[in-house]
């Protein structure tokens, strides 16, 4: 193993993943992201862009002071400002708190966006990694749009911010624009050209705008760059980033081409993709390499037949490997404490007494309606029973009638603020009835932004899992859902939408 030579896994989920529209996470919610990539072993983990906002500068630190293990990285533009509140939320996490400034260099980045000359970034860029290097040696450097620089530019511009003490060097692919071979050229060539180049670390950061960040960011690490960044999902600004689960396990299923390694337990990939899935409601396609729901499925007979004599035939790599369990522990109605509590944990699950009591109860009560429960209903159970905001508005009862004939109605009751209150009303559908009949008793305007819907998991008695987006005086909310009943996880959803918006408004003191 030592002859390989180690990549460094730097994750920005959450500050370039959290840039994916929809994807804003609270506090709680990027920390409880933030111990899922501390267990799988990421190096660094990019917390946050702390002068973006209260919420993130709270974030970057809340994950400073509490995550141990990765390195904590902060994003800042190359300003004074920027870097003094970086350092200001990653100075708990000591010489583990990474400072990442960043300017772009390309010719219509400096022209049009930074009105600056050639010159100006260079003195900038060097100013800003000086001012960052006075708060911690770790330091790194971002060419934004380096792909579009000019090559001797970007050069100048790596050897100056190496001088002035950036350790590592990101050379990003900011749109998503090129193609493995060019990237491998560009590395080549500072690698080549830039004297100081073997004190740094350099790094490669791809969007996938033609599908190619992790080709590239394969084809940058032959090419000698040490670090990638990338996140999980590959979610990100625009089409995303390179996926982390793809890089990593490509790394280690090539082993007889790729001699390099990661410390990445790749075991804890699943339970990752489905946290941030839960978190974010962002979806990943079934087809999706590595952690899509067909990733592993076989249903052509050729295949099977194929997989029943000699799985190599048709798998590269195991579904353990990702941390996908073949022989599942059977969960149902006859199953203890015992079962349920070890298979939470194997998700990645660490709950409080009190939370998994909560979701055991609730696991029972599916249990007896659905003959198998499987790892997808017990994370849907988990968010929904766990993962959740103090509840102003809860959802009692309801009942909704509809078809081709009758006209839809839904019947609701709910508690709102400790008192009951029930109304029906008549919609388009069934859903649009039961939203229309919760607003009303609610009294909220919130608009609907976008409603879906999916089953969890195969078969007649699979429970549903709805997700909904609200939007009220400005603020996006997602709410989510999950029963058996699909009409009665859509009101879930509904409802836990609305009481993350109150839950905001009474943070911000904003009268509902
Ligand atoms: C490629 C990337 O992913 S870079 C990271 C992108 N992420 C984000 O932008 C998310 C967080 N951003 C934010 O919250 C806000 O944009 C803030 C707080 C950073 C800045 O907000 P505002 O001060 O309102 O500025 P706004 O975003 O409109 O414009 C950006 C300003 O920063 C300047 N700027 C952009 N990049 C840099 C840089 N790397 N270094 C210094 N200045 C920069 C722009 O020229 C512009 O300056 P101007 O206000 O003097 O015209
Ligand atoms: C700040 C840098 C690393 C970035 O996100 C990009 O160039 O895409």
């Amino acid at each position: 193993m030592t002859d390989k030579k180690q990549i460094i896994i730097f994750d920005t989920t959450l500050r370039d993943g959290e840039q994916s529209p929809g994807a804003s996470m609270t506090i709680e919610e990027k920390l409880r992201i933030a111990h899922q990539l501390e267990k799988m072993r990421v190096d660094v983990m990019e917390a946050g862009f702390p002068i973006a906002s209260e919420g993130d500068f709270e974030a970057v630190k809340k994950i400073a002071q509490t995550i141990k293990g990765p390195q904590i990285s902060g994003l800042a533009r190359a300003n004074d400002a920027d870097i003094d509140r970086a350092w200001e939320a990653l100075q708990y996490a000591g010489e583990r708190g990474r400072i990442h400034t960043f300017i772009a260099t390309s010719d219509i980045h400096m022209k049009y966006k930074l009105k600056m000359t050639e010159d100006e970034v260079v003195e900038t860029a060097v100013r800003a990694v000086k001012r960052a290097v006075g708060y911690t040696p770790n330091v790194e450097f971002s060419a934004e749009d380096a792909v579009r620089t000019r090559l001797p530019f970007l050069a100048r511009v790596v050897e100056a911010v190496i001088a002035a003490g950036a350790r590592t060097v990101n050379i990003p692919d900011t749109v998503g624009y090129t193609i493995p071979s060019e990237y491998f050229n560009i590395i080549s060539y500072l690698k080549q050209n830039v004297p100081n180049i073997d004190k740094a670390v350099l790094s490669v950061h791809c969007h996938n705008d033609l599908g190619l960040a992790v080709a590239n960011s394969l084809a940058a690490v032959q090419a000698g760059a040490g670090q990638v960044e990338c996140t999980i999902n590959g979610i990100g600004e625009r089409a995303g980033n390179c996926s982390l689960e793809e890089v990593v396990m490509a790394l280690r299923t090539r082993q007889d081409i790729l001699p390099y390694r990661t410390n990445v337990v790749t075991e804890h990939i699943y339970a990752t993709s489905r946290l941030l899935t839960t978190i974010t409601g962002i979806v990943v396609q079934p087809n999706k390499a590595i952690v899509g729901a067909n990733a592993f499925a076989h249903e052509a007979g050729i295949h099977q037949h194929g997989v029943l004599m000699e799985k190599s035939t048709y798998e590269i790599m195991t579904p353990e490997s990702i941390g996908l369990n073949q022989n599942k522990l059977v969960l149902g109605k006859h199953s203890g404490r015992h079962a349920f509590n070890q298979r939470l944990q194997q998700l990645g699950y660490e709950l409080s007494k009190d939370d998994m009591q909560k979701a055991f109860v609730r696991f029972k009560a599916l249990a007896d309606v659905k003959k198998e429960i499987f790892d997808e209903d017990l994370e849907a159970i988990v968010a929904d029973e766990i993962i959740r905001v103090p509840e102003r508005f809860k959802l009692m009862e309801m009942s909704v009638t509809s078809g081709s004939f009758a006209a839809p109605t839904a019947t609701v009751q709910m508690e709102i603020d400790g008192e009951v209150k029930k109304t029906a009303e008549l919609g388009d559908g069934p859903v649009d009835a039961t939203f229309k009949a919760i607003k009303k008793l609610t009294r909220s305007d919130a608009r609907l932004l976008h409603f879906s819907v999916g089953a969890i998991t195969g078969g007649t008695d699979a429970q549903g899992e709805c997700t909904v987006r609200l939007e009220m005086q400005g603020r996006e909310q997602l709410g989510q859902g999950a029963h058996p009943d699909i009409i009665v996880a859509a009101a879930k959803a509904y409802v836990n939408a609305l009481n993350k918006i109150a839950s905001l408004q009474k943070r911000t003191a904003v009268d509902l």
